[in-house]
């Protein structure tokens, strides 16, 4: 059988998770300046990296057995996974957010029940989230820099994560509501968590021992 394959998501928790791994004792400190390489075998376990929205998916399919993830992400996808354990790391705030000049007329025409357009690379959590305040939205799906979309008339507000605050600022962008808190998750394949319980279930001591506020 071949060693257990985790995902690691390239961008805002690559480094985070890295660390709790190598904390966990894994050696995936040899992902670090590996240029372009994908796939790695090392030290009996296997590691690929993914875009952060595919390791879900990855997950989900068996094509990896653990991974690590946002839970922002397992928030919009509902993929069908196990989700082991909350890292602490990649703590960040999904938000609806308008330009602080117009954060007036967004807020009325919200109240007022009137439909507003809504940028978001999270269309089923907005979707969700306007559903639950029981008001209308045209959700316009973008694929990043989504803070731009109401700056040039796309939409009048967007859903999208914060983090420091620095992305809404330098845009003149206001917090409307928060929806959720994200951190980063593991998460296993059901298929694996049962045939590979023991490597797994070592894993994930190992790691909860070194996990922020755990
Ligand atoms: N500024 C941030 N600070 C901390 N964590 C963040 C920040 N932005 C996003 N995250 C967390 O890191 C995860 C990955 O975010 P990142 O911005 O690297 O990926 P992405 O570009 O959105 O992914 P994809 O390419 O799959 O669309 C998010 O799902 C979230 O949980
Ligand atoms: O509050 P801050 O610390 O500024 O972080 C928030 C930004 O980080 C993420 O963007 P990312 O860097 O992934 O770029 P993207 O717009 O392409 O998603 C997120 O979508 C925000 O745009």
């Amino acid at each position: 059988m071949r060693g257990l394959r985790i995902a690691v998501p390239k961008g805002a928790i690559f480094e985070d998770a890295l660390r709790a791994l190598e904390a966990a004792g894994l050696p995936a400190g040899t992902l670090r300046g590996n240029g372009r390489r994908l796939f790695h075998r090392a030290g009996g376990v296997e590691f690929i990296v993914s875009r952060p929205s595919d390791v879900p998916v990855f997950v989900e399919h068996g094509a990896a057995d653990v991974g690590v993830v946002g839970k922002d992400v397992l928030e919009e996808q509902e993929p069908n996974v196990m989700e082991l354990a909350d890292l602490g790391s990649g703590a960040c705030r999904m938000v609806l957010a308008a330009p602080r000049e117009r954060a007036g007329r967004v807020r009325r025409a919200i109240a007022h029940a009137e439909v507003v357009r809504v940028a978001t690379k999270f269309p089923r959590t907005a979707r969700r989230y306007f559903e639950e305040i029981g008001r209308q939205a045209e959700i316009i799906e973008l694929h990043g820099s989504v803070e731009l979309a109401p700056l040039v008339g796309l939409s009048e507000c967007i859903v999208d994560l914060t983090a420091t605050g620095t992305t809404l600022r330098e845009n003149d962008l206001e917090v409307l509501d928060e929806i959720s808190r994200s951190t980063a998750r593991l998460i296993a394949n059901r298929g694996s968590y049962r045939l590979r319980h023991a490597e797994i279930s070592s894993l994930l001591t190992a790691m909860e021992g070194r996990i922020v506020g755990g």
